[in-house]
């Protein structure tokens, strides 16, 4: 600010008055108010005898102190809005994933215990990712659907623990498949209706153990409607599908790949996933997800994809939730770490930007972090 700001002490510094004096005179035209004038005192003539407007707007003065910008303030991140992401393994111990500093593969006894330390801090809604033993990865991705896998049985555990919290599972066979991807292959392809069998039967599962909500993140087409049957006719008419609707196939998601070592054995997901250069793509899948019967609609990644969000929170009715990916956690990490960034105030900005794009949830590695900062200082 101080290059164009009007200096008093630039002449006793020796340097020369950067502003035009032109555009000083702003700050010095008469006041508009005079008592004294008629009716035409709002309206003067300059030395160009051209009329003018004398400067009445001034935006500054909305942001004239903390108080005043918090009582205009359009958007508030709050920890009700996150969806924290915890990774569980089947090992009683917790591992570090080194492209995620601070986020740790979770033994089922630590998660609990991070889950409590979230929800004591008003994060009370999760999501579920398992690392899977390869030896239990297939094709068919049949581990998904076992009543015993990790993730119902640390459904089970949250649950109990915690019955008003709001537990949401993946709804996807990357963990569980040995080619690394969403679905079931064939001859190198990824086949569409064989996956939401899997896909149903998995979703199916994760209610039994107690899921609130499922979260097909696969991407294959018709699935929210088929979820929908095969929950409604096992009764569980009461189990939420938050889709990923607009799932592109970024790199962003390097890091959560080694966090569940579920990197794709061959080619990439650009057959299932969206092309990062489209954005009314998004609202052919936002429109058939709805019309399938999903209850919420989220894009993925997050930064990148702020004009998706709006665009789908203009075109919906839906809450939109955004996913604040592994590869943005990881790139604020980083430079923070190298001291080129305050972490506190990038994220605090960067989670306020998703709600001012439209989202109404937020799923972020930084949700319990936030809400001990948000604690800490109050909502931002
Ligand atoms: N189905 C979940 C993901 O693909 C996660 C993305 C990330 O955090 O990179
Ligand atoms: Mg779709």
């Amino acid at each position: 600010f101080s290059a164009v700001a009007p200096s008093s002490t630039g002449a006793a510094t020796g340097n020369p008055d950067p502003v035009d004096k032109s555009m000083r005179g702003i700050d010095k035209e008469p006041s508009t108010f005079d008592p004294t004038a008629g009716e035409n005192a709002a309206l003067k003539r300059n030395n160009n005898d051209q009329v003018w407007v004398p400067q009445r707007a001034r935006p500054r003065r909305n942001r004239k102190n903390a108080t005043m910008r918090g009582m205009v303030r359009e958007n508030i991140v709050t920890p009700s809005n996150f969806i924290y992401p915890l990774f569980i393994h089947e090992e009683n111990y917790n591992q570090a994933i080194e492209s995620m500093p601070g986020c740790e593969r979770h033994s089922l006894e630590s998660m609990l215990k991070e889950v409590g330390e979230a929800y004591n801090l008003g994060v009370k809604t999760f999501v579920l990712f398992p690392k899977v033993p390869d030896e239990l990865k297939t094709n068919l991705g049949v581990e998904a659907y076992n009543p015993e896998g990790i993730v119902p049985r640390a459904l089970r555990l949250i649950k109990a623990a915690y019955p008003d919290s709001i537990v949401c599972t993946d709804v996807a066979l990357d963990p569980y498949s040995d080619q690394g991807h969403d679905g079931v292959v064939e001859n190198g392809k990824i086949l569409n209706d064989v996956t939401i069998n899997q896909l149903c039967k998995q979703a199916v599962c994760q209610a039994r153990a107690g899921s609130d909500v499922v979260a097909p993140s696969d991407m294959m087409d018709g699935r929210v409607k088929a979820i929908r049957d095969a929950l409604d006719s096992e009764g569980f008419t009461d189990v939420s599908i938050l889709s990923y609707t607009a799932k592109y196939a970024s790199a962003y998601y390097g890091p959560f790949r080694d966090a569940l070592d579920s990197h794709p054995g061959f080619g990439d997901k650009k057959t299932y996933q969206q092309d990062p250069a489209n954005g009314r793509e998004a609202l052919i899948e936002a429109a058939l997800d709805a019309a399938e019967g999903a209850d919420m609609l989220m894009v993925k990644p997050g930064m990148p994809y702020l004009d998706i969000i709006r665009r789908l929170k203009d075109a919906s009715p839906l809450p939109i939730a955004a996913y604040h990916v592994s590869g943005e956690y990881a790139m604020i990490k980083a430079a923070c770490e190298k001291g080129w960034l305050n972490e506190k105030d990038v994220v605090m900005e960067t989670l306020t930007c998703f709600k001012r794009a439209g989202a109404d949830i937020i799923l972020t590695y930084y949700a319990k972090q936030a809400a001990q900062w948000i604690e800490q200082d109050g909502l931002y």
